[in-house]
């Protein structure tokens, strides 16, 4: 059994105690898990996909129904090495993720969650820019969306795809949503552009200039968080604003970056916000060579995977695998988030006015 924290806990726990346990730390003694079909698992194990199924239920209402709506997110690592042609590297994802989104779409799921630049090694820690230039694409037009396009169609399902957009000559990290007929519904670029440690992206595009758009799917009012601006409250805070049901975080991140928080980073921002989130990460590792000082040397990193799904109330999913690729699928009652607003009067006492007139006075120190 692979050493992620709920089975470490699990196998540790008497079973009086694992139910205290989840009861404290997960908010339900259980983890509402979803019955998935035999052909799923079978599909899976052959796959060598971990696969886990939850659902997330509200209170019954006497006027409103309840709104169910299935979603889907992959973790995945790369297939070729990284010095592989460019084409061989991409292909061999594409196809890969095309058998998981096939068993996504036989389990009937809705919307759809890829990682951050699902169709690429993350070279972005390399500082090379040309050798890489052919994964940069345009978000209506480009290869990775006009693959995913008839995909969408064909399973009436919204996708939601991270790339490196090319728009122009003009680089950014874009999140695309594909609707449920194929067709592009708009896009988020990455607000926050981490410079830290090996992860030097401002050299390579600008913050996102579109805001916060929260997308109206037929199954939800989604939006994206791109990885690094899960560490902004604020960030979280105005897709929340601006109406989301469900905020997707696509991920690319190593232990040495805070593995110890993104646990709590988007679980904090669903309570706060009253709207379910997803997060996703990469797995896998990913070993570049490249030329320093005339001599060849390897850049590898290792990203941790363990994606998870948050409810408004706090209840969340254990972790996918650290390791290995996965699939959550997960019911969500997107009517937990006006009764959490009900219950816990989060937007009625939230004092925005006054947050606004400090930050309209804050100037750049
Ligand atoms: N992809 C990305 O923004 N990574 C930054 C590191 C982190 O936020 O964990």
């Amino acid at each position: 059994m692979e050493q992620t924290l709920d089975n470490i806990v699990k196998k540790n726990l008497k079973p009086e105690d694992l139910k205290q346990f989840n009861r404290i730390h997960y908010g339900r003694e259980d983890h509402c898990e979803l019955k998935l079909k035999e052909s799923t698992i079978k599909k899976c194990h052959e796959a060598n996909i971990e696969v886990a199924g939850y659902y997330f239920t509200a209170n019954r209402e006497q006027i409103r129904d309840p709104r169910y709506v299935k979603v889907g997110v992959i973790q995945h690592s790369i297939v070729q090495p990284t010095d592989k042609p460019l084409s061989e590297q991409r292909a061999a994802i594409l196809k890969k993720i095309t058998n998981v989104i096939d068993i996504a779409a036989a389990e009937g799921v809705q919307i759809l969650c890829l990682q951050e630049m699902w169709y690429m090694p993350f070279f972005l820690c390399t500082r090379e820019k040309d050798k890489w230039a052919e994964f940069a694409e345009s978000a209506t037009e480009g290869p990775v969306f006009n693959f995913l396009s008839p995909i969408a169609k064909k399973y009436q399902m919204v996708l939601i795809s991270s790339i490196l957009e090319n728009d122009n000559g003009t680089w950014w990290n874009t999140a695309v949503v594909i609707n449920e007929n194929g067709q592009y519904m708009g896009k988020h670029r990455k607000n926050h552009i981490p410079s830290v440690g090996s992860f030097s992206e401002t050299s390579y595009y600008a913050p996102g200039n579109l805001g916060h758009t929260v997308f109206n799917t037929k199954y939800a009012k989604i939006a994206i968080n791109i990885c690094y601006g899960r560490h902004q409250a604020l960030n979280w805070l105005m897709f929340g604003l601006n109406g989301a049901e469900i905020v997707f975080n696509p991920a690319a991140t190593i232990s040495e970056f805070g593995e110890s928080f993104w646990g709590i980073e988007a679980r904090c921002a669903a309570v706060a916000n009253s709207y379910f989130t997803c997060s996703i990460n990469r797995v896998g590792t990913e070993v570049f060579p490249v030329i320093k000082d005339g001599r060849k040397e390897f850049i590898t990193r290792s990203y941790y995977g363990s994606s998870y799904i948050t409810a408004p109330n706090g209840h969340r999913t254990p972790s996918l695998s650290r390791v290995r690729d996965g699939l959550i699928i997960s019911v969500l009652d997107l009517n937990l988030c006006r009764q959490m607003k009900d219950q816990w009067g989060f937007n009625m006492t939230s004092r925005l006015d006054m947050y606004a007139e400090k930050l309209s006075q804050k100037k750049e120190t």
